[in-house]
């Protein structure tokens, strides 16, 4: 019984610490919230997070192996055991045009929150083993992947679990976030005049459009859980002229790496087709790693929820949820090397993400409280896992069960491999300085 009651003592610590900095938290994401960055070019957030955790005695390394990622570290004091590594995400890119539409903003302060409320728990009380808190600013999640760029780099190797959260329409423990393929396709045909001499064309706005309707067509036979989403970012310059060059970009999505790689080569055939039919030459190639499915984490998932509704969080059920499918995140890959939790958060709004109303909702004061009640319930779970040695256990447990699922084999350059087997003929991520 005392050791239940120190427990809730540490978890009310947790709490009154993140309430303490409740105001350096809110001017932190609104800063962030304010000057929306793209991906890998999200230098005012990284400055303004790496400033927040230095003057915090925090250690911090800017620049973290990318030009806008950081780590912030603390440790505990030594003890005989080995230590436990926990992790806190923070993502800050915004998206073209209506800025922080996905909350990003709200994801770096969650990070920020929990790493300060579980240090300040963990400084009140000494643990039964040293403790390391690192917080990761991970860039660049809606184009590109930077937390991939980090795993390669080895930012991960010896976290025992991580975290982190996303806004939404609801509190959910888990959503489905599914693998991603990103494809871009482009056709090569022969300009010519196209009334006084179409015949001498090749017309790669054709191979576009067919290439558009196999897809579609292809609809009939792809599973309820796959998604396929395409644009023509290039159709050709004047009606005259017959187009010798068109683009396209489609985003591939399953639910599992393995269901991505069977839809990808029916897409794949789809593009491949429609260049065959026009005579065009067609090239395809990505520019961002493909983010795998969030592996779930029965363990992790319902201590979140205990300590979520001891804070009064009505969480949804997936089969009453906001959505039984939700998008694609780079964390995905994260789980495949670590355990982690990466729960979805109400802010106050019934809005959609990636829309103008969602950014005006990530912006307001309102979605303060559910961020911090949030945030607190991540470090409570985390200080559950430290001062419950079988928990972690377990956890690990329900990791290798999921990755099992999948069976990748661990060790080999997934994402290169599997992009250069899937048909891309190449394959270059942008702005990193490696
Ligand atoms: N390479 C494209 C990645 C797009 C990721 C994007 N992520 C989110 O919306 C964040 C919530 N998962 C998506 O799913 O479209």
């Amino acid at each position: 019984m005392a050791e239940m009651a120190l427990l809730k003592q540490r978890k009310q610590r947790v709490c009154d610490m993140i309430d303490q900095e409740s105001e350096k938290l809110y001017v932190l994401s609104q800063d962030i919230w304010k000057t929306p960055e793209l991906a890998y070019k999200e230098h005012t957030a990284h400055q303004l997070l790496t400033s927040f955790f230095s003057s915090r005695a925090w250690e911090v390394q800017a620049h973290y192996h990318l030009d806008t990622a950081f780590r912030a570290q603390w440790t505990s004091e030594a003890t005989d055991s080995p230590c436990l590594h926990v992790g806190f995400l923070c993502e800050y890119d915004a998206l073209p045009d209506i800025g922080h539409a996905c909350g990003h903003n709200l994801i770096a302060e969650v990070g920020a929150a929990a790493a300060l409320g579980l240090r300040g728990a963990l400084e009140s009380v000494q643990p039964p083993r040293q403790v390391k808190i690192t917080v990761l600013g991970t860039p660049a999640e809606e184009d590109g992947g930077g937390k991939i760029d980090l795993i390669k780099a080895g930012a991960f190797e010896d976290m025992d679990v991580v975290f982190m959260a996303h806004p939404a329409q609801g509190d959910a423990a888990y959503l489905p976030d599914v693998a991603i393929h990103d494809v871009t396709v482009k056709y090569y045909g022969k300009a010519s005049h196209a009334s006084a001499y179409p015949w001498e064309g090749v017309n790669a706005l054709d191979a576009a459009i067919l290439a558009y309707n196999n897809v579609s067509v292809l609809r009939q036979q792809m599973k309820s859980t796959w998604r396929v989403h395409g644009i023509i970012k290039n159709g050709g310059v004047k009606p005259n002229i017959i187009p010798d060059y068109t683009e396209l970009e489609f985003y591939l999505r399953a639910p599992s790496l393995k269901e991505l790689y069977n839809l990808q080569a029916k897409v794949y055939a789809c593009f491949n087709s429609a260049a065959t039919a026009t005579g065009c030459k067609v090239e395809l190639s990505t520019s961002s790693y493909d983010f795998y499915e969030v592996l779930p984490n029965k363990t992790l998932g319902s201590i979140y929820l205990e300590n979520g509704n001891q804070l009064g969080i009505q969480f949804v059920s997936l089969d009453k949820g906001i959505n039984t499918m939700a998008g694609s995140t780079d964390f995905g890959n994260v789980t495949y090397e670590v355990p982690g939790l990466h729960p979805y958060f109400y802010i106050g709004s019934k809005t959609f993400n990636h829309t103008a109303e969602f950014t005006e909702a990530t912006g307001s004061e309102e979605a303060q409280y559910y961020t911090l009640r949030t945030a607190k319930s991540l470090a409570m779970t985390a200080l559950d896992v430290i001062f419950n040695p079988d928990l972690l256990e377990r956890i690990r447990q329900d990791w290798k069960m999921a990755k099992e699922m999948e069976d990748i084999p661990s060790g080999i350059d997934k994402h290169r491999d599997l992009n250069c087997r899937a048909g891309c003929s190449s394959f270059h991520i942008k702005n990193t300085t490696e």
